[in-house]
C-alpha cells in the first residue's frame, strides 16, 4: 500500500516550513492541508491533543507532533534521497545542539519584537545577537553542516520569511546587521525545497499587520 502522508499547518509558519521543506527534500508526496488557528480542525484536536499546535505529520493514520521530530523521522523514514542529517554520531549531536538552540532562542526572541509592545528595542537587540552567535557557527561553510544543505539549516530558514516583519517592528535592518546569515539564506533559497515553500516576507509582513489591525 503506498504511503497515505497529510500535513496539517499553516502557510506562515516558520515550524511547519520545516517539515514542508523536509518532505520537498525528500520527493515525498504529502496531502498539505491549511490549519485556522483560530478556529482549529477537529482533526487537529484528535492528532496533536497534547499541544494542539501545528504542524502535525499524519502518516498513514499516525501522528508525528512537533517540526524538528518530524524533520528526523522524515529522514530516517525515507533515507533514500538526500540525508538530512549526519549519520556520524558527533556530527549529529553538533546538528540537533543548533537547532536545539534555534529552537531556545530565535522565536521566543523574535516574537517579542512584533507581539509584545515596548519590548521592540531589546528584543531586536537581543535577536541580532542571537544571529551573529549563528553566523560565527557558520562560518565560511555553505551549509551549517558543510556543503550540504541539511538539518539545522532547515531549522532556521524559515524564520528569514519573517525579516520584513521584524525589519518593521524593530526598526532595523537584519539583512544588514547579519550580511553572511542574509547571504546563506539567498543561497538556501536557490533550492526549490526552500523556494517552493518559505513565503514572500512581504505575504507575512501583511498577514500580521491584519491579525494585528494595524491596516
Ligand atoms: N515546537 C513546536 C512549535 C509549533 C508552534 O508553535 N506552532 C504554532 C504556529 S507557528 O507559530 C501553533 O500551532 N500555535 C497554535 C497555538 O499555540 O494554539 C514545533 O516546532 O512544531
Amino acid at each position: 500500500m503506498a504511503d497515505e502522508v497529510i500535513l496539517l499547518s499553516v502557510w506562515a509558519s516558520m515550524f511547519g516550513m520545516r517539515t514542508r521543506i523536509a518532505l520537498e527534500e525528500k520527493k515525498v508526496k504529502y496531502d498539505y492541508r491549511e490549519e485556522d488557528l483560530w478556529n482549529k480542525s477537529s482533526f487537529l484536536l484528535e492528532m496533536n491533543p497534547v499541544h494542539k499546535k501545528i504542524p502535525v505529520l499524519i502518516h498513514n493514520g499516525k501522528p508525528v507532533c512537533e517540526s524538528l521530530i518530524q524533520v528526523e523521522y522524515i529522514d530516517e523514514t525515507w533515507p533514500g534521497e538526500n540525508p538530512l542529517l549526519p549519520s556520524d554520531p558527533y556530527q549529529r549531536a553538533h546538528a540537533k545542539f543548533w537547532a536545539d538552540f534555534i529552537d531556545k532562542k530565535v522565536n521566543v526572541t523574535a516574537r517579542r519584537i512584533w507581539a509584545i509592545k515596548g519590548e521592540e528595542k531589546e528584543a531586536s537587540k537581543e535577536l541580532i545577537e542571537i544571529f551573529k552567535t549563528l553566523e560565527s557557527e557558520l562560518g565560511d561553510k555553505h551549509y551549517f553542516g558543510g556543503e550540504t544543505f541539511g538539518y539545522v539549516d532547515i531549522a532556521l530558514i524559515g524564520f528569514y520569511s519573517w525579516f520584513g516583519v521584524y525589519n518593521k517592528f524593530g526598526n532595523m535592518s537584519l539583512e544588514s546587521e547579519c550580511p553572511e546569515l542574509t547571504r546563506w539564506a539567498k543561497r538556501c533559497l536557490q533550492r526549490e525545497s526552500v523556494s517552493k515553500v518559505l513565503p514572500e516576507s512581504e505575504k507575512v509582513t501583511k498577514f500580521i499587520f491584519q491579525r494585528l489591525g494595524l491596516e
